[in-house]
């Protein structure tokens, strides 16, 4: 279980993050989203204690993580695949973690097998990783001491599409034995086919946050004319604000039967009118982060 409460870092006057709440519980994996610069490491640090928060707190199973004793046993954390020292090899890194934690270190290569590195693998220097064995060494480590929670930080970064279905199968089966896992991206894609819970950030604040289905059911309209110039003058006329997609289309906070009168009202030939949640998360993403007027929409 984590929990964070009005979590807020302030560098100067910009707020990186800005008074965020969720919760993510056993059995789940919730998805982290938000553009680059959203505020998603600085939270994750805040979780892990890393970073000072100006004000808020956060806590994993109960208990703020600088007060768990052997963290590592409780919960696994991957911010960065690269902070690993260079020179080791990957064999070495988990040895010396798994001595950190008191695991016995015969659990070294079974972890490094679980993430598939194999015993080739494991004698290289890590300076010798491409990021995404570097990512799998980094989630062996997170998963070493057997924790009840994982927080990790863009972990598909560097993998190939096979690695990611491993990954996603790997998190998922976390979950389903009871784990609770908060994992981050901006590629929503990847956080699509495995989250059950979704928080969306923009610009340091919650924009959305619920579960997948609830937000894909309440991402607004698509609609599409044969004249797009002509729809997006119809949409103003209306006072409707509307999101562009990248393929023409337009995803607008408003019933289809709104967006259907004011197009027959002026005569314009629809090719499209549905539930924009049928486009997938990218579309929602992209009217949540779009701009303020559509962040008020989903409040
Ligand atoms: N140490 C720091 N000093 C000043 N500003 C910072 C610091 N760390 C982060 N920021 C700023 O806080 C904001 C949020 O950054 P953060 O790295 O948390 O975003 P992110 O969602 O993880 O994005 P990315 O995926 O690009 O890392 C950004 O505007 C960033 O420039």
């Amino acid at each position: 279980m984590i929990t964070v409460e009005h979590l807020t870092k302030r560098y100067g006057n910009h707020p990186a993050v800005d008074n965020v709440s969720f919760t993510c519980e056993p059995g789940t994996v919730t998805g982290f989203l938000g553009p680059n610069g959203a505020g998603k490491s600085t939270t994750m640090r805040m979780i892990c204690g890393l970073t000072p928060p100006t004000a808020g707190t956060a806590t994993v199973s109960g208990v703020p993580y600088r007060r768990l004793g052997n963290p590592g046993r409780h919960v696994g954390v991957l911010l960065d695949a690269s902070a690993q020292h260079a020179g080791r090899t990957g064999r070495e890194v988990l040895s010396l973690a798994a001595l950190t934690m008191g695991i016995d270190t015969r659990e070294v290569p079974k972890a490094l097998d679980r993430v598939g590195l194999n015993a080739t693998a494991a004698k290289r220097r890590v300076r010798a990783y491409s990021l995404g064995m570097r990512q799998r060494l980094g989630l062996a480590l997170a998963l070493l001491g057997d924790p009840a929670v994982l927080i990790l930080d863009e972990p598909a970064n560097g993998l190939d599409p096979e690695g990611i279905f491993w990954m996603r199968g790997l998190l998922r089966d976390f979950a389903d034995r009871g784990g609770t896992v908060l994992l981050s991206s901006h590629l929503l894609r990847e956080v699509e086919a495995v989250a059950d819970q979704l928080v969306v950030i923009g610009g340091g604040r919650v924009v959305a946050q619920g579960s997948k289905a609830e937000l894909l059911a309440a991402s607004g309209t698509l609609v599409r004319a044969l004249d797009a110039a002509a729809l997006e003058l119809v949409l103003k006329r209306a006072g409707l604000s509307g999101t562009k997609t990248t393929d023409g289309g337009v995803v607008v906070q408003a019933s289809a039967e709104t967006i259907g009168r004011a197009a027959a009202d002026a005569g314009l030939v629809l090719v499209e009118l549905r539930p924009a949640g049928g486009g997938g998360l990218e579309q929602m993403f992209l009217t949540l982060t779009a701009g303020d007027s559509v962040k008020e929409a989903v409040r």
